[in-house]
Formats: structure tokens, sequence, C-alpha cells
């Protein structure tokens, strides 16, 4: 099986949203980024994955397994860190790495004790004296420290210090180039993907925007600022979406519009993936966008 996720049709409602028809299959050895705006599905898309909802419709496969059969073989080789804290507030590292010894056969103390020197948590602070960062690095320490072969992830990096957070980013790449894991990250910090995500997937109001190679991302669009009047000379085929901000548009296009013709009309450039988020969310609502 070249994937080890595959994820089809997946969908789940609730009364005001529904993640809607997810299709999507995460390769061997690969990070992915999962953006998104506040309420896009993020976190309910890692819920499924880790089996903590159930799934109203469609399928997920993990190690080519499906989890009903299989859920402890699935979670042996998954490491996770979610946004609420998992471990009792009275324990200390120490502890946990004791009672992690009895819940993974691949258990390994050195690795995590390293990882919790190289994270600068102390083995003896108990969790309900930890600072939010803190219980996150302690959790990305377990998530690491059983040998996954797929690490999901929300938030890991958010409300962390840049430098923390390029530890962890380094932590993550190293743990794809020397094992082959595949990482699947949520984050709002997308400059963080910039630095270490080979695909990522943007989902808004539920839906899969688009899932694509970080490389392919980068050629495929421009932004255009300009005019009403010169927004109307760009061929509509290749306006992805637009929105009106402070008198100007600002047109995502894709890059088969050829600028070249449009020269000291329009202001180009090449959107990093805020800009592209921003114009899909924002032309979404509609914000006066040109007709
Ligand atoms: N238990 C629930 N009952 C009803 N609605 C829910 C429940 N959990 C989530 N939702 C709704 O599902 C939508 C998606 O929420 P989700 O937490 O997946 O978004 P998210 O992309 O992770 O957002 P954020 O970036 O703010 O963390 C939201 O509209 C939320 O209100």
């Amino acid at each position: 099986m070249k994937n080890i996720v595959e994820i089809k049709n997946l969908t789940k409602s609730y009364p005001n949203f529904k993640l809607d028809s997810i299709n999507m299959e995460l390769p061997y050895g690969e990070i992915i980024g999962l953006i998104g705006e506040n309420g896009a599905g993020k976190t309910t898309l890692i819920s499924l994955l880790l089996n903590q909802l159930h799934l109203e419709s469609g399928e997920i496969r993990i190690f080519d397994m499906k989890y009903n059969k299989n859920e402890m073989k699935i979670k042996q080789n998954i490491g996770f860190v979610v946004d609420e804290c998992c471990f009792h507030s009275c324990l200390n590292p120490k502890e946990i790495n004791n009672i992690m010894k009895y819940i993974y056969s691949k258990w390994c103390s050195e690795t995590f004790f390293k990882l919790l020197k190289d994270l600068k948590i102390s083995e003896v602070i108990e969790v309900n004296e930890m600072s939010k960062g803190m219980k996150k690095k302690l959790m990305l320490a377990v998530a690491l420290s059983h040998n996954p072969k797929l690490l999901i992830l929300d938030e890991v990096t958010s409300g962390l210090d840049p430098v923390i957070r390029d530890d962890i980013l380094t932590i993550l790449q190293r743990s794809v180039l020397n094992k082959k894991t595949t990482v699947i990250f949520s984050t709002h910090i997308t400059s963080d993907l910039d630095k270490i995500a080979d695909k990522v997937a943007f989902l808004h109001k539920g839906k899969l925007v688009f899932y694509e190679p970080m490389d392919i991302l980068k050629k495929k669009y421009k932004i255009v600022e300009c005019s009403k009047n010169n927004y109307n000379i760009i061929k509509k085929e290749n306006i992805v979406t637009s929105y009106l901000q402070n008198g100007k548009y600002h047109v995502l296009i894709n890059n088969k519009e050829n600028i070249s013709n449009y020269k000291g009309l329009v202001d180009v450039k090449t959107p990093n993936l805020d800009d592209i988020m921003l114009a899909y969310i924002k032309g979404d609502r509609n914000y006066d966008r040109a007709t």
C-alpha cells in the first residue's frame, strides 16, 4: 500500500456544520499541513482520524486497516497531540513515562527523556504546574516516544515562542527523514508550513478546497491588485476568486493568465499561503466582489 492513510467521502454533520465528502490520500514519509479559518473543520477531521468521533459516512483506512476491528493495532502506531492536555494534572513526566511503558509496546524511555531535555521540560514538574506551551511540548514528547508511523497534530505549535516552534519543526522534519513517519498537522501559522510542509490541505466551511504539493501551489497562482476598471480586463475564466478592500480589487488568478498583457495596469505578486487563504475566504464572503 503506497498510502499510510486513505480518506474516502468522509462526512460528519453537526446542527450548524458539515464536514463534507472529504477525500485525501496521505503517502508515507510526508508532512501535510492542514489550514483553514476558525470553524473550518480541522479539529473535526483530526478527531475522526483519531477515532474520537464517529464518522457519519465514508471511510478512513490507516495502515490499510479500518478502526472497527483494529483500533489497538492502529493506535499503537499513531502519535498525537490534541488541544486539550490528556494527562492527569497530578502526574509528572517521570510518572507518565511509567504509564506509557504499559500502553505502547514500542515505548522508548530513553527517547522520551531526551526529548524532554531538548524541549526543556523538567521530569518532575506536575502537569498542573505547566504552562500551555509546556503541556504541548510534553504531549509532543509522548507522541514521538513510541516510534509512531503516523503523527496527527492539532495546532502543536500554537502558543509557543518562535525558538521552540523552530525546534519542534526540526524534530518533525528529522522524524520524517529518519523513520519515514507521516505527519499531518493543523495550524494557523502558515509560515511553519512554508518551512516544512510537502503538501497543504485547505479546508473552508467543511469542504476541502485544495490538497496540493507545496511546490505546485507556489506556481499555481498569482495575486493581482487593481482598480475596478482594470479588474474588468482580466479574463474571467482565469479568476479563481476576488474581493474588494480599501478601494482595491484583490484577485487570485491562475497562472495561465498572461499578466504581461496588463503591464502597468495591475500590481502582481506571487502569493504566500496566507494570501491564498484570504482570497478564498474573503472572496467567498462576497466583499463587494466585482461582477
Ligand atoms: N460537538 C459539537 N457540536 C456541535 N457543533 C460542533 C461540535 N464540535 C464542533 N462543532 C462545530 O463544527 C465546526 C468545525 O469545528 P472545528 O473545531 O472542527 O473547526 P477548526 O477548523 O478546528 O477551528 P479552529 O481553528 O477554531 O480550532 C464549528 O462550526 C463548530 O462549531
